[in-house]
């Protein structure tokens, strides 16, 4: 049941309600092993890399209540074992490291591999997060596995990081918030899903200052207690199903958003001829728009999306916005600024009719709006490549595959589900 079946060429039509952004409950989960307080998650997705954790987390003693229809948890770590039942922690997930800060903190030691895979957009370096760990007390040594020692407990420090990552700024989050005195962050990342993390953190008594922006200060507290914490809905979710309205020429409303995350994000939309409209929290795209690319003022310039860390455009939402474009009318540039292999799928776009020229690893040009045909293409491990890959399929009258595409459960439920009630011809097989 890896591969997606689609029945393409239907405008995709009707309303969603997002679920929880993976980003966002993937640290939150991993944060309740701070404390052995109960802790209640709301609006948590039912996805594959959670469903790891929480199978990680029974395994150790923790006690997980988790009623699916109503996307309700309830955590508890007091019965947390104080060693590890397996040798290796969650595969093949990027959040893994995620669990640092806490296990270091409950079982003083712990051994890792270096090599720790998320969706292949690139190396997934360990460095940063053993450089943060050390800083704030914590000995690493050479070998494989790895193995972290946390001798006297989290020590605070001020610390400046090479680029914003989001992992390394929520795993210093996580590490400072109980550590002895105060620490500092410069170059923090700031994503929503950074910010929901650290505003958890505050929930549950953390002391943190500069939420949202590129320095983080936080004073270390002996004690974090329980809370009550709903996860705010996947921005990727609610750009993939309007990117997939204006793909296939329907009407799609995306409710439960939150309009102050897509100044940036309705841009980027404009720039290929999209329109998006807000109703409070509801976000629209309008039948039938018209897919062109925007020509800017400034003559010979080649209109360019370009990705980075926020407030920047996400480098997770690229893909789905170089699918629109392979069916607008015009030639654009893309930038990912983050990722040396987030273009490895380009070539599947071929096998549609797509025209896309990867300049370098970090640039792509659009010849968009060339005539298509269905075809079965190959995803590689990146979600929302797999998702481009279908929003191309879904646009094209005919039979096309999309194999290997399930990597998708790792971000979003019910994703087939969903495009039903779109309207949409599509199963897993
Ligand atoms: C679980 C989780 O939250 N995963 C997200 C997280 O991964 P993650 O935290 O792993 O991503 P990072 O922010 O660390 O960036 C990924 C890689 O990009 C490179 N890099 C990044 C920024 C930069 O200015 N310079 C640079 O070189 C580094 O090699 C880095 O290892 O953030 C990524 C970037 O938004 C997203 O794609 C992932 O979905
Ligand atoms: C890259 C992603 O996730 P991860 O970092 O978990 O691989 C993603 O969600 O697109």
């Amino acid at each position: 049941m890896s591969d997606l079946i689609v029945h393409g060429g239907k405008p995709l039509t009707g309303t969603i309600t997002p679920s929880g952004n993976k980003n966002s409950v993937l640290p939150i989960f991993c944060a309740t092993l701070l404390t052995d307080e109960a802790v209640t998650l709301r609006n948590v997705p039912d996805i594959t890399d959670l469903n790891k954790l929480v199978a990680f987390f029974q395994s150790q003693g923790s006690e997980i209540s988790w009623n699916r229809d109503t996307a309700e948890m309830r955590v508890c770590h007091a019965g947390f074992k104080s060693t590890l039942e397996n040798d290796e922690l969650p595969q093949d997930m990027r959040s893994t490291v995620l669990l640092y800060p806490a296990l270091l903190n409950r079982l003083r030691q712990i051994a890792i591999q270096a090599n720790t895979k998320g969706c292949s957009l690139g190396v997934r370096e360990i460095d940063p997060h053993l450089e943060i760990l050390s800083v704030l007390g914590a000995i690493v040594n050479e070998g494989d596995p790895l193995v972290i020692a946390l001798p006297h407990g989290f020590k605070g420090a001020r610390h400046w990081c090479d680029y914003m990552s989001v992992t390394v700024t929520e795993n210093f989050a996580m590490a400072a918030a109980l550590a002895e005195g105060e620490s500092t962050l410069i170059n923090a990342a700031s994503e929503p899903h950074v910010q929901d993390l650290c505003a958890a953190l505050v929930a549950m008594g953390a002391k943190i200052e500069g939420l949202g922006t590129s320095m983080l200060k936080i004073t270390g507290v002996e004690k974090l207690h329980g809370a009550d914490i709903t996860i705010n809905s996947d921005y990727h979710e609610i750009v993939t199903f309007l990117a997939l309205g204006a793909i296939t020429g329907g009407e799609v409303r995306v409710n439960k958003a939150l309009p102050h995350h897509f100044d940036l994000i309705a841009r980027a939309f404009k720039k290929l001829g999209v329109i998006i409209e807000h109703e409070g929290d509801t976000v629209i795209v309008r039948r039938g728009q018209k897919l062109v690319i925007e020509t800017p003022f400034t003559t010979n310039l080649l209109p360019k999306i370009e990705a980075a860390p926020w407030p920047y455009f996400s480098v997770d939402l690229l893909p789905l916005m170089i699918a629109l474009s392979v069916r607008c009318e015009g030639t654009i540039h893309f930038w990912n600024k983050v990722y040396e292999n987030g273009f490895s799928w380009i070539p599947e776009l071929a096998k549609f009719g797509a025209h896309a020229l990867v300049s370098d690893p970090h640039r792509l040009v659009v010849f968009g709006n060339r005539p298509l045909r269905p075809a079965v293409v190959d995803s590689p491990y990146i979600i929302r490549a797999a998702v481009a890959l279908y929003m191309v399929a879904a646009a094209i009258p005919g039979q096309s595959v999309v194999r290997h595409a399930e990597i998708i459960k790792r971000a979003h439920p019910r994703f087939v589900e969903n495009l039903r009630t779109l309207g949409a011809e599509v199963e897993w097989k």
